[in-house]
């Protein structure tokens, strides 16, 4: 399958800084791409060298089988739709006219921005200044700008970086829904934990090095991290439950009627079996996944980091 974004041991260095380190990542049409790390881990660089912003110290960045920055990465550059970390806009202008000045300098259509705006959920807003927005319509907004010219390839830089709760769920939201249409984007974000659900991969970057990438789910097997099982369990059974359990689990947290037990993936069918078995000793059950959080740590751990 032909790579809309293909980095093949890409470096970028700024003086003595590894902002990259051999870098090597492809993303396909059609899917979305989390590029998940803490702050300057390298994202934003990943980023403006698939805008042809900069050039890598080493390796090859290709965008659509182009060098963005190259002779002919203007063609490229063309295909790509950028949210920039902070997007600053003028205020006196409405959102409408907002478009059209960036629809004229992308020497995009005009016509359908109104279409934009509903897409975005800012329809309403249309003919209000942008100086009235609230900061989560100034990034929807933003989110608007990028989708200007039908992008084959959308960049998001920290969508919901300072949003509040509801307006990043509205920008998810957004995403959501260009994901479902088939638009090939990557996110870069440090919300490890909010990006899991929206997101086909995750590629995770830590001081420049890519520790891993895959579907969340392969790369939580991978690192096998085990699963948290917390029961609630009738006074004083406590000890009758862990006795009972055949398989390896840490307790992580004990009082007389809640255990929190960590159990490795492999065994956890078999201790809910177990738990199962006991009948009314145990009342209720909550078993939480490892989230990208934890993949995180455990392989920044495993880095030596
Ligand atoms: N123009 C520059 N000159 C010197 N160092 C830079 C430059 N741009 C980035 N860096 C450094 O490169 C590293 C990666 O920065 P980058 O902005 O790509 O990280 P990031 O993951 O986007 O971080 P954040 O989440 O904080 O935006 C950091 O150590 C940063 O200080």
């Amino acid at each position: 399958m032909n790579a809309v974004v293909a980095l093949d041991a890409v470096s970028k260095n700024y003086g003595p800084v590894a902002a990259l380190e051999s870098v090597s990542l492809d993303l396909v049409a059609g899917e979305t791409v989390a590029l998940a790390g803490h702050n300057g881990a390298g994202k934003t660089t990943l980023m403006k060298l698939a805008l042809g912003l900069a050039r890598p110290s080493s390796g090859t960045i290709r965008v659509f089988g182009q060098d963005p920055a190259g002779r002919h990465g203007a063609r490229a550059r063309r295909r790509v739709g950028f949210l920039p970390e902070s997007a600053a806009f003028h205020g006196a202008m409405t959102g409408l006219e907002l478009l059209a000045f960036y629809a004229r300098l992308k020497r995009a259509r005009v016509e359908p921005l109104e279409e934009l705006l509903e897409r975005v959920g800012l329809d309403h807003a249309a003919n209000r200044r942008v100086g009235t927005y609230s900061k989560g319509m100034r990034q929807r907004l933003a989110l608007a700008q990028a989708l200007i010219g039908e992008p084959g390839l959308l960049l998001l830089d920290e969508p919901t970086s300072g949003l509040d709760p509801d307006s990043r769920m509205q920008v998810y939201d957004t995403i959501d829904r260009l994901r479902a249409e088939g638009s090939t984007i990557l996110i870069s974000t440090h919300a490890l934990a909010e990006i899991e659900s929206h997101a086909d991969r995750v590629a995770l970057l830590h001081r420049g090095k890519l520790l891993a990438a895959g579907e969340l789910q392969a790369l939580r097997r991978k690192a096998a991290l085990p699963s948290r099982i917390t029961l609630v369990v009738r006074p004083c059974h406590t000890e009758r439950v862990l006795s009972a359990l055949t398989v390896r689990a840490e307790v992580r947290a004990r009082s007389e009627e809640r255990l929190v037990l960590a159990v490795p993936h492999a065994d956890k069918i078999a201790a809910l079996r177990d738990i199962a078995g006991l009948g009314e000793a145990v009342t209720d059950i909550e078993i939480t996944e490892p989230g990208l959080e934890a993949l995180y740590h455990s392989l920044t751990r495993e880095d030596g980091r």
